[in-house]
């Protein structure tokens, strides 16, 4: 995106000659021929420079009052002035109130565009550097998975990302709700601009306002709030049913008027934002017990995205455990490890009630707690007791079939290798039975006759 500059000046052939020479350069200019229409185009858009003529024939306000009224609003945009002939004085004294530099009329265009690039430099080295944390982070929140409900999920995202729907992403604590959020703006034309998050849990309800909307006293802006800060970007709430009840209309409010008043304001601050938002609970529960508002459900709610618990999509799990292990192991610099058969099939099997998020901490903590020379393959001992309590073969498993006849501990051990490996295959006979090497309808037989209920479906997941 190009830098946006504001030109104003009460000379129409002034403006126009000095947004030829800049949009030669490829930026992009606006221009406005009273302090009014300055003052306009500023709440609309921020620019990211201001070139101000110091006298503004036949404007309410003169230059210099309008540079008082920018810092007031902006404190930190650049502004360059325009002076006269024979009114350095003026221009000396708009430096003492804030503006960056002067230029003298007439001027050369080299030297406008010298001053230009001078003070555009901070706002060309902060887009960069978002570019650059951009980059990082779609590498950092890479979505892994390949299971029907993750490349669903992901298709859904594709789909939606040029668009400027809202999205309303659920799912349980932990299962990469938020990943998906920054994919979306990652993927979308806003990526250049901010992905802020909105913790609804964390923000107290007495600063809940503040926060989202920003301060001012007396007309001088106090602090910018957390839509200021998403402004052509994306805000993520998440955990929007902890948002306050008077917080909801607020909002409600922002997203069909795409502007609102900071507290302790008057002004209109127009924003241009996406919001994307996030649950863990039911939120027709939370409607039918009036704790959430049933309009504010209905606009967030355009696209419906749901994210399963992992142990809803174990065909995952391998891929999130590769990749979590050779994230760890090249922060401690290894190579990424090989991962034991009986290690995966413990990890698989296992139920990750806290998901992605308890995944990745189990495979930091293993990595951590492992001597380096040890990481090159990961067995199931090596997994935290939790993990391994799902495997077979424990000590006190042994020894309790030590202790009762031949046939009684083999079908002792069928029924719970049995159950291990069904629930790895999310109850998916056929895929289980390919696994330990038994015909389908064997396994059924031998199911039978182990007195163990079938559970899940033939057709499990994907
Ligand atoms: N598909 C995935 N691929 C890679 N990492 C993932 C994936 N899903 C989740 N994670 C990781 O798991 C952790 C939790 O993810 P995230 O914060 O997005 O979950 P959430 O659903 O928003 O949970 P909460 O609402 O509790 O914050 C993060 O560290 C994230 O990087």
């Amino acid at each position: 995106m190009a830098l946006d500059i504001l030109i104003v000046d009460d000379e129409r052939d002034i403006r126009e000659l000095v947004a030829g020479v800049l949009s030669d350069e490829g930026y992009e200019c606006r221009t406005a021929g009273d302090s009014r229409a300055a003052l306009e185009a500023i709440d609309q858009r921020r620019p990211s420079l201001v070139l101000l003529d110091v006298w503004l024939h036949g404007s309410p306000m003169d230059g210099l009052e309008v540079l008082d009224a920018i810092k007031v609003r902006e404190p930190e945009l650049p502004v360059i002035i325009f002076s006269g002939h024979g009114n350095i004085d003026t221009a000396v004294s708009a430096i003492s109130r804030g503006a960056m530099d002067f230029i003298e009329k007439p001027f050369e265009a080299e030297r406008l565009l010298h001053l230009v690039g001078r003070a555009t430099e901070t706002e060309r080295l902060r887009r960069e550097n978002a570019q650059l944390k951009k980059h990082a982070d779609t590498t950092a929140y890479e979505f892994t998975g390949s299971s029907t409900a993750i490349n669903q999920v992901r298709a859904t995202l594709k789909r939606v990302a040029n668009t400027g729907s809202r999205l309303l992403i659920s799912g349980p604590a932990g299962v990469g709700k938020e990943v998906a959020a920054r994919m979306l703006h990652a993927w979308s034309p806003r990526a250049d601009s901010a992905f802020v998050s909105v913790n609804s849990a964390r923000i107290t309800p007495e600063r809940f306002e503040q926060e989202l909307f920003g301060e001012e006293q007396d007309g001088h802006l106090v602090r910018p709030g957390l839509l200021e800060m998403a402004d052509g970007g994306t805000l993520y709430l998440d955990e929007v049913a902890d948002m306050p009840l008077s917080t909801q209309a607020r909002i409600l409010r922002v997203l069909t008027e795409q502007a609102f008043v900071r507290v302790g304001g008057h002004r209109q601050i127009r924003v241009d934002v996406r919001v994307v938002s996030s649950t863990s609970r039911n939120l027709e529960k939370e409607i039918a017990e009036r704790r959430f508002r049933e309009d504010l459900f209905y606009r967030l709610n355009v696209v419906p995205v749901h994210v399963p618990a992992l142990a809803e999509r174990r065909d995952d799990i391998p891929g999130l455990v590769e990749h979590f292990f050779a994230r760890f192991a090249a922060n401690q610099g290894v190579a990424p490890p090989e991962i034991a058969p009986d290690a995966m099939a413990a990890l698989q099997a296992y139920e990750w009630p806290g998901n992605v998020r308890q995944l990745r901490n189990v495979v930091e903590r293993t990595v951590i707690l492992t001597p380096l020379e040890r990481l090159a393959r990961i067995e199931a001992d090596m997994l935290p007791a939790e993990i391994g309590s799902g495997r077979l073969g424990g000590d006190s498993g042994m020894s309790t079939l030590m202790g009762v006849p031949l046939r009684e501990a083999r079908e002792s051990f069928e029924r719970e290798y049995l159950r291990v490996q069904i629930r790895r295959f999310s109850g998916n006979i056929s895929k289980t039975a390919s696994f330990i090497g038994m015909e389908r309808s064997a396994l059924h037989r031998k199911l039978k006759l182990l007195g163990m209920v079938e559970r899940g479906s033939e057709d499990g997941e994907g």
